[in-house]
């Protein structure tokens, strides 16, 4: 069945070709995104949500998403998704990080001159009829001082653009090196000093426990009399009624804002204000860039829902369209080295390490490893998927390392997984043959050769003659078939393990057959997420 995708904000409709397209069916209701209790009611439907910033994506709606897989922003700004909660319940989130950057940035820019000449007071008196031509002194920019905190995508945009008009540019971002600022022909400099001396003030920065409030009244304090401050990021970076201090006091001579504390704006202390412009969160809005970023989010979202290729997710490694196929095969193994360890273990895992050896190690190994581990949470929760894994993990406490190296072996490519609880550390290795299919190569440092079946059992013994025969009968003697019976030990006389592939569930009475007869130590029935060999 095709998967159904629902477009629930203002997007572009050339993103409902690109779905058609690509074999996704699309329902586009872009006024959706405001009835929130329609949302509600039939976001269950759905394998998709394409949104830009009207559509929250709250706890709630996701509660509510038993089908979907993924979520598409059209935009750049994902603080109307509630992440932790998609990521709990395994729903990708992904962005569109570029498409409408260069918009966004020249919006800065035109904000920056309207602030300057008083644009649209201006445009709003002499319409009125008034030639108030002494009332709209305004300041030059050239020569004058950019400061742009947040330097990423946009803000960088908008310093290159202030470099061109002849400003001077300085930037505070913690995460700009020297060597980019150089590149880009601006200055890195710590807040306070920005603050200092910039004659304008444009925000770049994504909103975090950091940014928010970043412009509030002690920063204002520090900033040069008569500073121009341009928000066209997210509302609540500025305290808007700290800038409307700021205003009335005439410290700050203007203000452009896009961007609002509360969204849609219908009303805010900074509206009819001297010299504050404001606008309706337009920062993305142009054909162009509506255009690229309803194309994009529509060719990743189907990418994922057809092929399952991850661009541009926020909670998920990336796995490029030519590169699914190859890791197809390694995820499942991954996936199935996790189950293993988290079936076999019954006490709490402190830590997992994941050595990735051979051809593998150059792979994408992150997605590799969230496979993994969505295999060893599968047997405490129900609804786990690569997505989810790595937070449930993390919530645990479990600490996760990775290692990677050249070929060490006979084998061309393994990975071994090892888990730590506080009393034993147990690993358990594998490998892809080359028929595309997962095999174990080693468990607890003992070699064996074993495939992967839907129903298995891992018994341990010691290392004695009539094991086999005796496990044999005792099967056979319950009707249970064994597909294939792999054993191995460390040495004559010593630890022994079987690993058996059984046609059919492994019923509870024959457990406890196998664990009353002496020899066995331990008797554990597996159960894999793999097909079901025909009989
Ligand atoms: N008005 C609009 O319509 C519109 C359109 C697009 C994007 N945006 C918003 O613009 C903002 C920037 O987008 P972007 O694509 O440039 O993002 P980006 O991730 O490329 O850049 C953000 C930059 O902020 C920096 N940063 C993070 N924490 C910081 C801190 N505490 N102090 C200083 N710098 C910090 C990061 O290092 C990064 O370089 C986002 O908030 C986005 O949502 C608004
Ligand atoms: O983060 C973004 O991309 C912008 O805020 C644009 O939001 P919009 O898609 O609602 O215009």
């Amino acid at each position: 069945m095709a998967p159904r995708v629902l477009v629930s904000d203002k997007l572009s409709k050339t993103a409902v070709q690109v779905f058609t397209d690509r074999g996704v069916e699309v329902d586009y209701m872009p006024d959706l995104g405001k009835d929130k209790d329609k949302l509600l009611e039939i976001i269950g439907q759905y394998d998709g949500l394409a949104i830009r910033s009207a559509t929250k994506a709250t706890e709630k709606l996701i509660q509510a998403a038993t089908n979907l897989k993924v979520i598409g922003r059209a935009g750049i700004g994902v603080d109307n998704v509630d992440i932790p909660a998609a990521s709990r319940k395994g729903i990708i989130v992904m962005n569109t990080p570029f498409g409408n950057s260069i918009t966004t940035a020249e919006h800065a820019i035109a904000m920056m001159f309207a602030v300057a000449r008083q644009l649209p007071a201006a445009d709003a008196s002499t319409q009125a009829g008034k030639w108030e031509k002494n009332r709209f002194m305004g300041v030059e920019i050239t020569g004058k001082t950019l400061g742009v905190i947040g330097c990423g995508n946009i803000g960088s945009i908008v310093a290159t653009r202030g470099v061109g008009l002849k400003m001077r540019v300085v930037a505070f971002d913690p995460f700009l090196s020297h060597e980019r600022a150089a590149q880009l022909g601006i200055e890195k400099v710590e807040l306070d000093e920005l603050l200092k001396r910039a004659d304008f003030i444009s925000l770049h920065t994504p909103m975090t426990d950091k940014t928010k409030g970043i412009i509030n009244a002690a920063a204002i304090a520090k900033m040069k009399d008569g500073v121009r401050i341009i928000n066209c990021a997210r509302g609540g970076l500025v305290v808007e009624a700290d800038l409307a201090e700021g205003i009335k006091s005439g410290k700050v001579a203007g203000a452009g804002v896009d961007v609002f504390e509360t969204e849609p704006a219908t009303d805010s202390v900074l509206f009819g204000l001297e010299n504050v412009v404001c606008t309706p969160h337009l920062g993305a809005s142009t054909s162009e860039a509506q255009e690229n970023v309803a194309v994009q989010v529509a060719e990743q979202m189907s990418d994922y829902l057809v092929r399952g290729a991850v661009s541009n997710a926020i909670n998920m490694p990336s796995i490029t369209a030519e590169e699914a196929p190859i890791l197809t095969p390694f995820v499942k193994l991954a996936e199935i080295l996790g189950g293993f360890a988290g079936q076999v273990t019954e006490e709490p895992i402190t830590s997992v390490e994941i050595l990735y050896d051979g051809t593998v190690a150059g792979m994408n190994t992150n997605a590799l490893t969230s496979a993994a581990l969505s295999g060893l949470i599968k047997s405490q929760v129900s609804d786990v998927n690569m997505v989810s894994a790595p937070i449930m993990v993390k919530e645990r406490g479990i600490h996760v390392t990775e290692s990677r190296r050249d070929q060490s072996g006979v084998f061309e490519t393994y990975i071994k997984l090892t888990v730590t609880t506080e009393t034993m550390t147990r690993s358990v290795a594998g490998t892809v043959f080359s028929d595309g299919k997962p095999r174990f190569i080693q468990i607890k440092g003992i070699n064996l050769d074993a495939e992967v079946g839907q129903h298995m059992v891992y018994t341990t013994n010691n290392d004695a003659p009539g094991i086999i025969g005796l496990l044999g009968t005792t099967f056979g003697a319950a009707g249970v078939n064994i597909a294939n019976f792999q054993l191995g030990r460390n040495r004559p006389g010593g630890d022994a393990i079987a690993l058996l592939y059984l046609d059919s569930p492994m019923p509870e009475d024959l457990l406890k057959t196998v664990l009353s007869h002496k020899e066995i130590i331990s008797a554990k029935p597996l159960r894999f997420d793999v097909a079901e060999a025909t009989v």
